[in-house]
């Protein structure tokens, strides 16, 4: 009766009647009918490939299959208590690996919930493989649901794996063979099928993209770095070269745009040289991703393997994350190549520079530059209390970051030595604000905490010495959600400021003046007057020549920068005893 019942079912949508069933179910119902030429009546058995076929679609799967495995494991642990079975199909709709109970296996395979069993919609009618591979999406296809006769009383709830370039590549199915009639009593397995999916897609992701940066991302910054809701993967320029499915509702949530060979900065306000703050050791919370339609989100960077490894660059080719640290300015450029071969070793580094000059921003870059996986302690040395510093003896392997060693008092310094006595799997990346050379506070530390920290001396030139000010000024820019440049005058204001708090004070300086600015070009009047300009202590003559050596000694171009006419700039030479170049210095 309920045979017939059901076969009239199919008779009456196939007649534009509306049931009630499900719009998927009733589309698929008429693809059987009329596409595949089927007939609800006569019951089809099972399909079961030969061995020697299904041993070839696991050989097409097999990769996928090993990542699969023990995510299917752990969801079939959750799950066997209530009978349900676990199927993995290929993109064909073969069943390539199964979890059930041994104890149901003649019946189960009996109703194909078994091993070699073809799914596809065309052979198998209305089911979850089959119907989840010609949607693409997740679907419950409950007991009369199913088409055939012989399948009614399964409830199957199945979802797509997608490959990293967003191609259909398999279908998690989780089956119960008998099962109670609401078609909500699947929600729960709905659930868990699509969390299942979106981990093997990730964990497909990470296994195959080994030299690029992944990017994670999630909607709240709890679940960001324990479940994430998708990833892609960036090559060296940005562009997006893998992706889990659910990359294209984070990124592209109103289009379906193929987001493989896009370029990162299309959908979001991002620069794949500040993908190394976006790594663990932030909070996720301070880790906010704008998107380009405003929208906002958190993500979580992965740097590369290859990176990680790096040995030594040959000169031009600076593992991604130094690429942000300097544009063409030459003695920060020696600096981060310098950087770039000590980086994947465990000498301790100090850095010195001014406050705000990118001190920490290097020791991050350095940090991700090192063995994967490590964590990035940091500890800050003014009024050091020795439990912080105690209560490290336990933390995991990684880089212990020392902020301002001139500040550590004694109690700190004798803490830390003990520290480091017993941990050598912490690699010291230190700073100061102070010329290690001529600081009294320096030389007062204990010499052999300070050999422990100083192996290695990186200056970091203040902001008003770098040649590269204008490269700065853009990839700061680059943050804002809009598309800003600074008009010539606003930039020859700035590039002739005095920078004391240096790439910290531009940031800030640069953050007032977009929101101030009413059309997409900042000029002179959205700028801040340079009041945090308070004065550095520095030597003139020095100051001047660095000045100097930064614009190739070119009168003109020091006289811009500092807001005066040549001659001032020739007179305060002379004053000092310095001599005009006859030609621009290299
Ligand atoms: N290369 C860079 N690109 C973009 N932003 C940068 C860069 N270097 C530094 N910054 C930004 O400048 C600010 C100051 O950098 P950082 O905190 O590393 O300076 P610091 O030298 O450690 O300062 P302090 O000595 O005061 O602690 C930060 O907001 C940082 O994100």
């Amino acid at each position: 009766m309920r045979d017939l019942e059901h076969v009239s079912e199919i008779d009456r949508v196939l007649k534009g009647y509306e049931t009630g069933r499900d719009g998927l179910v009733s589309e698929s119902w008429r693809r059987c009918v009329q596409t595949y030429g089927m007939d609800p009546a006569r019951p089809e058995p099972a399909h079961i490939v030969t061995e020697q076929q299904l041993r070839e679609h696991q050989e097409q799967s097999e990769r996928l299959i090993a990542t699969a495995r023990s995510g299917l494991r752990t969801l079939f642990k959750q799950v066997a208590g209530h009978n349900y079975v676990l199927l993995l199909a290929d993109a064909k709709g073969v069943c390539v690996d199964f979890f059930g109970d041994p104890r149901f296996e003649d019946d189960l395979r009996q109703a194909g919930l078994y091993l070699g069993s073809d799914w596809s919609e065309d052979l198998a009618g209305t089911c979850g493989v089959g119907s989840c591979i010609v949607t693409g999406e997740a679907v419950t296809i409950h007991q009369s649901d199913h088409f055939g006769l012989s399948h009614t009383p399964l409830s199957c709830t199945a979802a797509p794996i997608y490959d990293t370039c967003g191609k259909l590549a398999a279908v998690l199915d989780i089956s119960l063979l008998r099962s109670p009639s609401p078609k909500s009593s699947q929600n729960l397995a709905m659930n868990l099928v699509k969390a299942s999916t979106r981990r093997v897609e990730m964990a497909n992701l990470m296994a195959t993209t080994r030299k690029e940066w992944v990017l994670r991302f999630s909607t709240s910054p709890e679940f960001l770095e324990v479940d994430p809701e998708a990833a892609i993967a960036l090559d060296d320029s940005g562009r997006i070269t893998g992706m889990t499915h659910g990359a294209l509702a984070c990124l592209a949530p109103t289009g379906s745009t193929d987001l493989i060979g896009s370029r990162i900065d299309m959908y979001l306000d991002l620069d794949v040289d500040d993908l190394p703050s976006l790594m663990r050791g932030r909070p996720a919370e301070d880790r906010v991703l704008r998107r380009r339609d405003g929208g906002g989100l958190y993500g979580h960077a992965i740097a590369p393997q290859a990176a990680r490894m790096a040995r030594s660059p040959v000169s031009g080719t600076l593992p991604t994350p130094l690429r942000g640290i300097c544009g063409q300015d030459a003695t920060l450029s020696q600096v981060v190549s310098k950087v770039a071969r000590l980086a994947p070793t465990q000498v301790p580094i100090l850095l010195s520079g001014e406050t705000g000059t990118g001190k920490e921003y290097l020791a991050r870059a350095i940090h991700v530059l090192g063995p994967a996986d490590r964590s990035f302690h940091t500890l800050c040395c003014s009024a050091l209390k020795p439990e912080k510093v105690a209560a490290l003896s336990d933390a995991a392997a990684g880089t212990l970051f020392l902020r301002g060693i001139e500040d550590l008092d004694m109690a700190g310094q004798a803490a830390l030595l003990a520290l480091l006595e017993h941990r050598s799997d912490l690699r010291v990346v230190a700073t100061t604000r102070q010329d290690p050379a001529g600081s009294t506070s320096i030389r007062a530390l204990r010499p052999e905490l300070y050999f422990r920290l100083a192996g290695s001396l990186i200056r970091i030139p203040p902001l008003r010495h770098r040649q590269d000010f204008d490269w700065l000024v853009d990839r700061l820019l680059r943050r804002s959600p809009r598309d800003l440049r600074l008009s010539p005058s606003a930039r020859a204001e700035l590039s002739g400021r005095h920078w004391p708090g240096n790439i910290r004070e531009l940031a800030t300086l640069l953050d007032v003046a977009t929101a101030l600015a009413e059309t997409d070009v900042i000029d002179l009047t959205d700028l801040p007057q340079a009041s945090l300009s308070r004065r550095v202590e520095t030597d003139p003559k020095q100051d001047l020549e660095a000045l100097l050596d930064a614009c190739g000694w070119n009168m003109s171009q020091v006289a811009r920068r500092l807001g005066v006419n040549r001659s001032t700039v020739l007179r305060r030479m002379r004053s000092l005893g310095l001599e005009p170049h006859p030609k621009p210095r290299a």
